[in-house]
């Protein structure tokens, strides 16, 4: 992707919500999100416990059907990138580092074709942009939980996606990681892409995140991230 500086209002809508309820069931967790995310912003969504944050995000990506209201998205599924909140892998699993960050190659090159030179080199580069070029040859177990959350970084780095979707990225994640993690978002936002993170900490929100979206099973607040957050405080709902 080129880098850019976005003009916002100038900018396509990558995800589009309109009028979405979610839920499990017969239950529902979400209601009524009626809203975009415009290509190359950066949005933090905050809530409290069990505001559907979570589940907003597998609404967006699709992984939820929504009981109400659609879920327009500009790209293929394989251009979405998706940090679950929880590793989507056992860590005892004998795979090593570098084979789990190519995995982020299938999404756009299918899982059983040929990874050729360049995409090979995309996953070095990827492994040596979150510091663990000295453990690629490593068992995923041998890995601390820091380096276990760069590895999955670097998975999506190597997926190269047009919007990126964090549930909760630096829970339980040491502070020189999540110096090197936000660098790396940074860098996907001054690259043009989308970025969309749940996040609990408040002050990394303020200080990191231009727009933010607050939930509380409905949008109480969904613009710049200082008046999202002093509109959440007005209501009373704490992220
Ligand atoms: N697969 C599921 N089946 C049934 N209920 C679910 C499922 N996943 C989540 N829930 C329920 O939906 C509600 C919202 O969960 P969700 O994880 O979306 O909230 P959240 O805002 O991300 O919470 P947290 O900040 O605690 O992670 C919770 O009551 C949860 O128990």
């Amino acid at each position: 992707m080129t880098a850019l500086t976005p003009t916002l209002q100038a900018q396509p809508a990558d995800l589009v919500l309109n009028h979405v309820s979610l839920g499990y069931g017969e239950t529902v967790i979400v209601r009524d999100v009626h809203g975009k995310f415009t290509e190359g912003t950066m949005t933090a969504i905050v809530g409290p416990n069990g505001a559907g944050k979570s589940t907003l995000l597998k609404g967006l990506l699709g992984l939820l059907r929504p009981l109400r209201g659609t879920v327009e998205s500009r790209h293929p599924r394989s251009a979405l990138g998706y940090l679950a909140q929880a590793s989507e892998i056992e860590p005892q699993f004998p795979v090593r580092v570098e084979d789990f960050v190519a995995v982020g190659l299938w999404a756009r090159i299918g899982g059983l074709r040929a990874v050729g030179r360049t995409l090979a080199r995309r996953v070095d580069e990827a492994i040596v942009a979150v510091g663990l070029q000295d453990q690629a040859s490593h068992w995923i177990g041998e890995l601390s939980g820091g380096q276990f959350q760069r590895m999955r970084f670097a998975r999506l780095l190597a997926q190269d996606p047009s919007v990126i979707l964090l549930d909760e990225p630096f829970s339980g994640v040491d502070e020189p990681t999540v110096l090197t993690l936000l660098q790396l978002i940074h860098a996907w936002h001054a690259q043009g892409r989308t970025v969309i993170a749940v996040l609990h900490d408040r002050q990394l929100v303020r200080t990191h995140f231009p727009q933010t979206l607050v939930l509380a099973e409905r949008v109480l607040a969904w613009g710049d991230t200082r008046s999202a957050l002093d509109a959440q405080e007005l209501v009373g709902a704490r992220a």
